[in-house]
């Protein structure tokens, strides 16, 4: 529940620094300490995976969390430039009114006292709200391109005394490749969870 709490007070922080400012430039500067705190112990719902604390897919887990952490240091606190995008607030937003909600559907659901919307908002919020997120990391990754082919950064030229090479650049036009094979998985996932949790069916889940 702690965790709902916070992710609502960076909700709060979000809308008072557009109401203040009427911009959304500096709102990543704002919010990005926040942010990058309660992403980065995401990777703690990977560990309650992988000991069994909690019944999640692992796989999808993995993507989701590595996915967020990846755009959160490699990109948007790594390229100072982008962080101005509006496609950084179409993934704040979405990511934020996500975590509150699933946070929110875990708390009432410990205390056996779910309430319906928050039941209905936790399976249906995704259905737009994925692709605003997804819409919103691949725009500030493809903004990020010239900055990284400009730069070289996190790239090694050769000729080195170990002989390897690896391009930033083209790592980055390959994770945006794989949104393609990956982003289904998970809103499919996501999809079967609605069907088992709103309407019961009984799903039998391969991927772990
Ligand atoms: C280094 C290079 C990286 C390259 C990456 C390439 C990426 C490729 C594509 C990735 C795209 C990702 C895009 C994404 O970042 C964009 C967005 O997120 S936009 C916003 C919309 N997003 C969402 O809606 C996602 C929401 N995410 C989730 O719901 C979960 O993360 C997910 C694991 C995906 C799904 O969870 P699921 O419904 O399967 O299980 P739960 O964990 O919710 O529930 C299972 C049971 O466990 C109980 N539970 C779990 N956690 C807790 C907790 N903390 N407290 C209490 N209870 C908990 C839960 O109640 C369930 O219990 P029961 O079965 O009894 O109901």
């Amino acid at each position: 529940s702690s965790w709902n709490y916070r992710w609502l007070v960076l909700a709060i922080a979000m809308v008072r620094f557009y109401m203040e400012k009427g911009t959304h430039r500096g709102l990543y500067k704002s919010i990005q300490k926040t942010l990058k705190f309660f992403q980065t112990f995401a990777l703690l719902e990977l560990v309650h995976c992988l000991i069994g604390i909690v019944p999640t897919s692992v796989i999808v887990t993995g993507v989701q969390v590595s996915s967020r952490i990846f755009m959160v240091w490699l990109i948007t606190h790594s390229i100072k430039p982008i962080q101005n995008e509006e496609s950084v607030v179409l993934f704040l937003v979405a990511w934020t009114v996500t975590e509150i909600t699933r946070y929110s559907f875990y708390t009432f659901s410990l205390l056996n006292h779910l309430p319906y919307f928050i039941k209905w908002a936790r399976y249906n919020f995704f259905i737009i709200l994925y692709p605003v997120g997804v819409a919103g990391e691949l725009l500030t990754i493809h903004a990020a391109l010239p900055y990284v082919k400009k730069s070289g950064m996190f790239s090694i030229r050769l000729p080195n005394k170990y002989n390897v090479s690896f391009d930033y650049y083209y790592f980055l036009l390959i994770t945006m490749a794989s949104y393609i094979p990956l982003f289904p998985q998970l809103y499919f996932h996501m999809l079967r969870q609605r069907r088992k949790v709103l309407h019961g069916e009984v799903i039998v889940e391969k991927d772990d």
